[in-house]
């Protein structure tokens, strides 16, 4: 997707926004697996179908999410998924707090790459960075390539939290980023002994399990 036509892109969230206090996120994964649709989704509430364009080179979005009563400034990434923008997206790493990693449920070869996206991430980004995995499309349920249980799986070895999502659908979508912004907000106002917010904890509580119920 072309970042230059989307509206909302690199313009800001309003005169309340102020650089000091953004917690810069990125979208990473292979390219097709939804970054730009999920991002579109989160921001505008909406899905935008149709032939698909690749990311060229990064944007961001700038977005304030309410957490606990308070204000969390999240300054969004998306990244290009093709190989041949890797040593761009590299650079961003380095400053990000959280990183979201996408597959997409319906192609393998976006699921096992994830262990690759995971190396680089160990190798550019800094220790502490909060990492969500996510598994994008689970509205396509009859090109299923990738088990709910394998994404979970996944995520259990590497001890990050994992959801299923869908961009087009809206599920899960928000509490992805609003879980971010929850681990985000406790890690930078957290005292030495207050109990510890769990982003795992929390995300298995909140989200839905796909096949059930509803995808929105
Ligand atoms: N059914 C369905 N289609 C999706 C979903 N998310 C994205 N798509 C479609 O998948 C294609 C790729 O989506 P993008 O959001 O452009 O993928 P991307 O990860 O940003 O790709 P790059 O920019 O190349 O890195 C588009 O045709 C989208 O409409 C989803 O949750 N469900």
């Amino acid at each position: 997707m072309d970042l230059q036509r989307l509206d909302s892109y690199q313009a800001g969230a309003g005169p309340d926004f102020r650089e000091h206090l953004l917690h810069k996120t990125i979208l990473v994964g292979d390219s097709g697996v939804g970054k730009t649709s999920l991002l579109v989704q989160f921001d505008q509430g909406k899905f935008i179908p149709g032939s698909f364009s690749a990311t060229v080179g990064i944007g961001f979005t700038n977005k304030i999410v309410t957490v606990d009563g308070a204000k969390v400034k999240l300054q969004i990434w998306d990244t290009a998924g093709q190989e041949r923008f890797r040593s761009v997206t590299h650079a961003y790493y380095r400053d990000a707090q959280a990183l979201l990693l996408l597959y997409d449920i319906t192609n393998k070869s976006s699921f096992d790459n994830i262990r690759a996206w995971l190396t680089e991430i160990d190798e550019y980004a800094q220790r502490d960075v909060v990492i969500m995995l996510l598994g994008n499309k689970a509205d396509v349920s009859s090109e299923r390539v990738i088990r709910l249980e394998d994404g979970e799986m996944l995520a259990r070895e590497y001890g990050v939290p994992f959801m299923e999502t869908s961009a087009k659908t809206g599920m899960n979508v928000e509490l992805a980023f609003l879980a971010i912004a929850k681990e985000l907000k406790y890690r930078a106002g957290r005292q030495a002994e207050e109990p510890g917010f769990q982003i795992r904890d929390y995300v298995e509580s909140q989200k839905k399990r796909p096949g059930c119920c509803s995808f929105l």
